[in-house]
């Protein structure tokens, strides 16, 4: 198998489902390996790929790591082959720490994020020299360039990049509901509600980036002494900026946290 992964969770299904729709490998050439067999059997079929156990680890070329940081403590016994590269998307997991438990310094650390389904993930990517002379780093570049950004970053920012960019889709969705809920309560249909939510947040996001700061678009949409700038007072004093920034300090916090746990 050139690649197996192991966890087919939420992440592990995005990341496949991105990897074949885009053809980087073939659906064949990829091993699924998960607890809940029923459920893998099923995406198995769905995508070409095949079903594996740890009875056909060895003699993989690469394994992607995509289970709970809790479960890989156990899980790295039958894990650690000889003469595979490791590709892990957990969070606070270092280099060390991969290292260390799989016997190998062929290890590379990603942290994608679930956009990689529709082959958006922004996914920062780091490993050590010995990853690098493998061959490991330049296939983990290639394989997160094919479901979206790949971004080279430094590890001690990975905790960083996971609680601002890996985490983001959960406070965005938030955002979404919530306005969604606002909409609502001003009479607003339900479904139309969400459905001005979602693709609110799309537009948003595609005007953003042809602007050099968030800030320029706050004030075109402001009227002076219009609608806006009385919603965004509001916003102001709930003290929404502050509340998304120590969302992104608590989740950095926890991505360390989570890395102790396995030292
Ligand atoms: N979800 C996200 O948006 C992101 C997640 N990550 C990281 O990716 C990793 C996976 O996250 P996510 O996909 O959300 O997690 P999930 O819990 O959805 O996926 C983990 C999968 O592993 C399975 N599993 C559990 N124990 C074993 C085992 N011993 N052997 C084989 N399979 C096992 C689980 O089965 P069962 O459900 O039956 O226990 C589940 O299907 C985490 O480390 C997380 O930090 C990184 C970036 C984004
Ligand atoms: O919540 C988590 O721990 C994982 C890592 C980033 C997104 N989901």
């Amino acid at each position: 198998m050139k690649l197996v992964i192991v966890g087919v969770g939420k992440l592990g299904l995005a990341l496949l489902e991105g990897v074949t729709s885009r053809g980087v490998i073939p659906p064949s050439e990829i091993g699924l390996l998960d607890l809940n067999t029923v459920r893998v059997t099923e995406i198995a079929e769905r995508t070409g790929a095949q079903v594996v156990t740890p009875a056909d680890l060895p003699g993989t070329d690469r394994i992607l790591v995509s289970l709970q940081p809790r479960v890989f403590l156990e899980a790295a016994d039958w894990l650690a082959q000889e003469n595979t590269g490791y590709i892990s998307t957990m969070a606070g997991v270092s280099v060390a720490a991969l290292t260390r438990r799989l016997g190998t310094r062929r290890v590379v650390r990603v942290m994608p994020n679930l956009a990689a389904t529709i082959g958006r993930s922004q996914t920062a990517i780091t490993g050590p020299r010995e990853a690098t002379d493998a061959g490991d780093l330049a296939f983990a570049r290639t394989l997160f360039a094919a479901v979206g950004d790949a971004y080279e970053l430094p590890e001690h920012l990975f905790n960083a990049f996971t609680g601002m960019s890996a985490s983001g889709p959960a406070y965005v969705a938030v955002v979404a509901e919530a306005l969604a809920d606002g909409g609502v309560r001003m009479g607003l249909p339900r479904p139309l509600a969400n459905e001005l939510a979602a693709k609110l947040l799309v537009s948003t996001g595609e005007l953003l980036q042809l602007r050099a700061h968030p800030g320029l678009l706050k004030d075109e949409v402001a009227s002076p002494g219009g609608t806006t700038i009385a919603g965004l007072a509001a916003l102001e004093k709930a003290g929404v900026r502050g509340a998304l920034m120590e969302a992104v300090v608590q989740a950095t916090r926890r991505g360390n946290e989570l890395g102790k746990d396995q030292e």
